[in-house]
């Protein structure tokens, strides 16, 4: 997933009106904000955490003194702002101010403005060399803008989704995609709607004034997911640098795509683009959306709560979303769970054009009748339906398909869950949706590899530490509570491991900011809750670990979807105490698996105690650091309540400094902690070496290893291990002696000596 942390703004500040004009005072919101085009050598992306970047003409900003200080006042001229937002020419001769404010001088414009549609278009590239550049993607016929992208991002063949869906998708089918985690759905349904809107654009391009019909709505059900689909298919629109192509590739030689417009740099920020993408997302500015939509997009990826809530104000817009021309469910299957049923099920009876056929809902029938007729069906260009995930069952997918006959539902003609019910309101035009289904046995990646670890719920620390620190690179360990995430990610950090934590408790910045840090680090980690389970595509997660087992097998397969992407190799690790066997069972079985088909992780377990004393010790350091903590915000609030109770506090309280109890108190707070933290300086800074290994005599000992440290083939940290990928450090059971407890899935575990 990818996050974008907040927007910036060009404020130019340079006004262009030479006589006295009627201006006004306007918020900051108000002022008609218009998007920057991006390109890449910019080297502005939404993964350096900007969400959109806008810039404003014709504003002057006053600073006016007022009681609460300074305040910055934006003046624009009336006129023109009317005219920008009635779409008609400014008249410039309207004399004076009437709201009192000083006139503004103008001076020359320095941004040269389009004046009509066919000039100062950003630029687009009009040809590309696929059959010899791309020869696995040539068969496509895509739009050369979406050619060039490809081949700017390396992707030299499609994925098997893209592989199926793409054509499928271009002949006008409705499809149904079901694929592995970060398989690459998101451009399988992404490039068939782009490569149509960009056709259509090149036919008859986009006029400045007039605000666009929205063609493609993509529903996805967490913010961080809608944002990530927009920004990747942005991605695809802002390749403009020809140069790149060349001289990335040097050997190619000749340019081997063209653009039309401006071709030497940035295009001009005022012409539209030839497609327009934006995220309608929770969390941000509802005036910020309401002028993105007002300028109108082409493409709409939102999150049905916050779509709903604004279709409910902008008929204009709840009239597009009828007659779309492209529909997309992404991961489905979550936002039923996501407690926005009711506001997508509203937004798909908007999607429906033929509103005879059928309604499963009994609710439905109190409700009123949606105001289409059958002759929109005739009217309105027909609309291509796209429901992809990479955990749909076969049943379901059956159900959709089937979903107008009495088959698909049971007996009673009621749906068989939720889900169907939810899709079986999609209004399919295919009688036969297409369905796509390439999900391997068991939703697993071939790339990614499992393993599993029993141990005491009370051990748990000691092996994750034990295998981060064995296996270091980016990991993501899931928790199943906050509290969790709060008790383990000071430890981690006091044992000096790079450690962000995610949950939903947290800011929304908060959130971004770490997962950026996260993101940055090569050896770091991430302990989160599921909220980090779906949609989020971070580069080179290298670990996935399930610190507690999870819920559910679609849970289970995406957390471990957040590793091994892109036909990457990953690795994942489910940790099972004895209490969590039989959730590990049904999780399985409902696979159609055996647990004991998932190898054990091969542990070298005389470094545990070693670990284990370290974490005794961090913990021993957290818990006073906590009571320290706890104390002082006591102390603190005693000091409010106080305060405006207007009663007298011991001496201890009285005190402006933070600590907390008496001198003497304070002294031996502080020497424990001293010593603690001395001790575990102490314990950190001991080798940890490998059984048999002299660190003294590193060229004999039973495993003389200087000429492989020479060579670089040991861990750094673990004297006389060899370094090596998680993944190659595990025993699965068929290697293992047959023992008499064969059948026994489980073996019983004591736990540390
Ligand atoms: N043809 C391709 N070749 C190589 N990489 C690709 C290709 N298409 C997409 N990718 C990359 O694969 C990664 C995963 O893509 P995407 O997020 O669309 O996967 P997904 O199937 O939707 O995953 P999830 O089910 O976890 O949401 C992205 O980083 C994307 O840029």
């Amino acid at each position: 997933m990818v996050a974008a942390s907040g927007k910036r703004r060009n404020l130019s500040s340079t006004s262009h009106l030479s006589k006295k004009r009627k201006t006004a005072h306007v918020s900051l919101d108000d002022l008609s904000w218009t998007p920057v085009v991006r390109t890449r050598t910019a080297g502005i992306d939404i993964d350096e955490g900007l969400l959109e970047l806008e810039e404003v003409d014709d504003v002057q900003v006053v600073y006016e003194q007022t009681a609460n200080g300074r305040v910055a006042k934006f003046l624009v001229n009336e006129s023109k702002r009317a005219s920008t937002d009635a779409g008609a020419e400014a008249n410039e001769d309207e004399p004076g101010s009437e709201s009192g404010i000083p006139p503004v001088k103008e001076t020359p414009q320095t941004t040269p403005k389009p004046s009509d549609n066919s000039t100062n278009q950003p630029s687009v590239i009009t040809a590309f060399d696929s059959e010899n550049l791309l020869p696995a993607w040539h068969s496509f016929a895509l739009h050369p803008q979406l050619y060039a992208t490809i081949y700017s991002q390396n992707f030299a063949s499609p994925t098997p989704i893209q592989s199926q869906a793409i054509p499928k998708a271009l002949s006008g089918r409705d499809v149904i995609g079901v694929a592995e985690t970060g398989s690459g759905k998101t451009l399988a349904y992404g490039l068939p709607i782009l490569h149509e809107l960009l056709m259509g654009a090149s036919a008859s391009p986009p006029k400045i004034k007039s605000r666009r019909p929205l063609r493609a709505l993509v529903l996805a059900p967490t913010r961080e997911l809608a944002l990530q689909v927009s920004q990747h298919l942005n991605s695809c629109l802002n390749y403009h640098d020809i140069a790149t192509i060349s001289s990335e590739n040097p050997k190619k030689g000749k340019q081997k795509a063209t653009s039309k417009g401006n071709e030497k740099g940035p295009s001009m920020p005022h012409a539209p683009p030839p497609v327009s993408i934006a995220a309608i997302v929770g969390g941000m500015s509802t005036q910020k959306q309401a002028r993105i939509l007002e300028r109108g997009v082409d493409v709409l990826v939102a999150t049905p709560g916050r779509l709903w809530d604004i279709l409910e104000g902008d008929d204009e817009l709840a009239e597009n979303v009828k007659n779309l021309r492209f529909l997309v469910l992404d991961e489905a299957d979550r936002m039923i769970e996501t407690g926005h049923f009711a506001e997508l099920d509203n937004i798909l009876k908007l999607t429906q054009r033929q509103f005879s056929r059928t309604v499963t809902d009994p609710e439905f029938h109190s409700e009123p009748p949606p105001t289409s007729t059958a002759d929109d069906a005739n009217s309105s260009p027909p609309m291509q339906t796209f429901v992809f995930s990479a955990t749909l069952s076969k049943e379901l997918q059956q159900n959709l398909k089937k979903r107008w006959r009495p088959k698909g539902f049971q007996k009673n003609n009621q749906p068989a869950s939720t889900l169907d019910d939810l899709l079986s309101r999609l209004d399919f035009r295919d009688p036969e949706p297409e369905i796509v289904d390439i999900s391997p046995r068991g939703g697993m990646v071939p790339t990614l590899k499992e393993s599993r670890i029993e141990c005491l719920v009370t051990d748990k620390d000691v092996y994750l530490y034990y295998f981060l620190l064995r296996y270091p690179g980016r990991t993501l360990v899931f928790m199943s509570s906050i509290d969790g995430i709060r008790r383990l990610a000071p430890l981690l950090e006091l044992l000096g491991l790079p450690t962000f934590p995610l949950h939903s408790q947290l800011e929304q910045r908060q959130r971004l900011k770490n997962l950026d840090r996260f993101k940055s680090h090569t050896h770091s980690i991430l302990l989160a809750t599921d909220i980090a389970a779906r949609g989020l595509d971070i580069p080179l997660v290298s670990h996935v670990v399930h610190y507690q087992v999870p819920r559910t097998v679609d849970t289970y397969i995406h957390r471990n979807g957040r590793t091994a992407r892109a036909q990457r190799s990953g690795f994942s690790l489910l940790m099972c105490a004895p209490d969590e066997r039989r959730v590990v069972r049904a999780l399985f079985g409902s696979l159609s698996r055996q647990i004991t088909e998932v190898p054990e992780m091969n542990i070298e377990h005389h470094f545990l105690d070693k670990l284990k004393s370290r974490i005794r010790v961090a913990k021993e350091i957290d818990t006073l650091h906590h009571r320290d903590n706890k104390a002082k915000h006591e102390k603190k609030w005693m000091r409010a309540t106080a305060e405006a109770l207007d009663i007298d506090l011991d001496s201890d309280y009285r005190s402006d400094d933070d600590s907390v109890g008496s001198k003497r108190q304070i002294k031996t707070h502080e020497a424990n902690l001293g010593r603690l933290k001395a001790e575990l300086r102490g314990l950190l800074k001991q080798p940890l070496v490998a059984r048999g290994v002299s660190t003294r005599y590193v060229t004999s000992g039973s495993h003389p290893i200087a000429h492989g440290m020479l060579a670089g083939e040991y861990h750094e940290g673990m004297i006389g291990v060899r370094r090596t990928e998680a993944g190659n450090d595990v025993t699965s059971r068929k290697g293992k002696k047959e023992n008499k407890k064969h059948d026994i899935e489980f073996e019983e575990w004591t736990g540390i000596s």
